[in-house]
C-alpha cells in the first residue's frame, strides 16, 4: 500500500477517501459566501482554483484569497490549483508565467497542497515540485482529458511518470465516452494500487456516466473525490454531503 500523504491531521490514501470542495467563485466576495456554505458541509480538504478568481493575473491577487482561507479555515488543508484553459480551466497563460504564478503563491507558504499540471513538461514539473518541498507544500501532478479515456496502459504510464518526477498525489481526470472506459479508468487505478503504489492516486471519470467512480473509486485505490458545496468545478461531481452518506468503507 502507498504510504499515506500528511497534510495537517488528514492522512491522504489510508481508509476512506477525502472528499475535497473546490471554491470557484471570481470574487472575494464570492469565496467568502462560498467558505459560509462550506461550514455546513463534510469536508476534509478544500481546492481553491485560482483560475476561477477574476483578479488573478494581477500580480499578488492570489495574497488576500490565501490570508482569508488562513483565517477562517486554517484546520483544512489546503490545496491551491490554477487550472490552465489547456486543461479545461479558465486561465490561458504562458508555461513563463504559469511557472512564476505558482512560484510567488508556493513562496507565500499559504497552502499545504499545490496542483501542478504535467503537460507544462518534465522540468517544469521538477522545477516546481522542488520548490514546493522547499516550503514544506506537497504535490499533486495533474493530467486532464475532457475529451476522451486513453489506454489503461498509457494512464498507468502517466500517473507513474508524475510520482517519478517527485509528485506526493497523482492526479488523473478523464472524460468516458462508453461504460467501458468508466472501467478502463478503474483497472489502472487498481493497477497503480497493486502494482506501483509509491504514492497515492487520484482519479477520477467525469461526466454522469463517470459518476460512480466518484463514489467507488476509494475501493480501486482513489484517494480523493472531489464533490460539490456550490457550483461544481468539473462535469459528473456530486455534492458533498450526499457523497458522505453514502461514500463506502474501503
Ligand atoms: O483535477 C481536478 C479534478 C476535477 O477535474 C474533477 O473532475 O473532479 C475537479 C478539479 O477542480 C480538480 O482540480
Amino acid at each position: 500500500m502507498a504510504q499515506p500523504v500528511l497534510v495537517k491531521n488528514l492522512a491522504i490514501g489510508e481508509g476512506q477517501p477525502k472528499i475535497a470542495v473546490p471554491l470557484t467563485a471570481p470574487t472575494l466576495s464570492g469565496l467568502e459566501e462560498a467558505l459560509d456554505q462550506l461550514a455546513e458541509c463534510p469536508c476534509d480538504l478544500v481546492e481553491w482554483r485560482a483560475d476561477c478568481y477574476g483578479p488573478i493575473r494581477e500580480p499578488g491577487s492570489w495574497k488576500a484569497p490565501l490570508a482569508l482561507f488562513r483565517e477562517r479555515i486554517p484546520h483544512l488543508p489546503l490545496l491551491f490549483t490554477i487550472r490552465t484553459a489547456a486543461e479545461g480551466g479558465n486561465l490561458a497563460i504562458s508555461t513563463e508565467a504559469y511557472v512564476q504564478l505558482l512560484e510567488e503563491a508556493m513562496d507565500s507558504g499559504a497552502m499545504d497542497l499545490a496542483d501542478v499540471e504535467l503537460s507544462r513538461g518534465s522540468q517544469v514539473m521538477e522545477r516546481l515540485v522542488d520548490r514546493a518541498h522547499r516550503k514544506g507544500i506537497k504535490v499533486v501532478g495533474s493530467c486532464h482529458d475532457f475529451q476522451k479515456t486513453p489506454s489503461r496502459e498509457a494512464l498507468v504510464r502517466t500517473l507513474c511518470a508524475m510520482q517519478d518526477l517527485g509528485c506526493d498525489l497523482a492526479k488523473y481526470a478523464v472524460m468516458p465516452q462508453t461504460e467501458q472506459d468508466v472501467l478502463t479508468l478503474l483497472a489502472a487505478t487498481l493497477e497503480m494500487k497493486e502494482e506501483h503504489p509509491r504514492t497515492p492516486v487520484i482519479t477520477m471519470s467525469m461526466g454522469a456516466m463517470g459518476a460512480v467512480t466518484r463514489i467507488g473509486g476509494g475501493r480501486f485505490g482513489s484517494a480523493v473525490t472531489f464533490a460539490t458545496a456550490g457550483p461544481a468545478s468539473a462535469p459528473g461531481q456530486l455534492p458533498a454531503d450526499l457523497l458522505a452518506q453514502v461514500l463506502p468503507r474501503v
